[in-house]
């Protein structure tokens, strides 16, 4: 390895998916794991469906040992070009439905649940002393 490693665009890594020419992207680096297919531990078919496209999070996940990481060196065959990778998709979360629907400013209503009590005690009270000078 060194610093002539050969460099290979995303298009190119993926004419090599198939079980008699297999190879993976793993952290920007691109191995050939045809001859390994048949004995990862973890059965052929997962690094099959890993191919064509960024395989890093997949090796993440299953949180290989530093006993696999140290195999990968034997399958290495250069680099990949990142920018031919497509980024990854964040994933947005639908907009929530707005939750006040009611457009009057809250402190309007604060403001009328206790003025309105008030109003209304007033009223009470005018109307007894208006009845009591009659
Ligand atoms: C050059 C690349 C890879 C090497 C050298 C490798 C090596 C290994 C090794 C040595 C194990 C045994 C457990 C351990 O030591 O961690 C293992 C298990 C496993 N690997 Fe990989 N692996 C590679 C890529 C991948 C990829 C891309 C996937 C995709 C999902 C994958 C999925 C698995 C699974 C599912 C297991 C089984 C885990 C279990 O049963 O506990 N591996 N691999």
């Amino acid at each position: 390895m060194g610093g002539d490693a050969k460099i290979f665009t995303l298009a190119e890594v993926s004419e090599h998916s198939s079980s008699t020419d297999c190879w993976l992207v793993i952290e920007g680096k691109v191995y050939d794991v045809t001859k390994f297919l048949e004995d990862h531990p973890g059965g052929d078919e997962v690094l099959l469906a890993s191919t064509g496209k960024d395989a890093t999070d997949d090796f993440e996940d299953v949180g290989h040992s530093s006993t696999a990481k140290a195999m990968m060196d034997k399958f290495y065959v250069g680099n990949i070009d990142t920018a031919t990778i497509p980024p990854k998709k964040k994933y947005t979360p639908p907009k929530q439905p707005q939750y006040n629907q009611d457009k009057t400013p809250d402190f309007i209503i604060r403001l009328l649940q206790f003025l309105v009590p008030l109003i209304i005690l007033g009223i009470a009270v005018g109307i007894r002393f208006y009845a009591k000078s009659q």
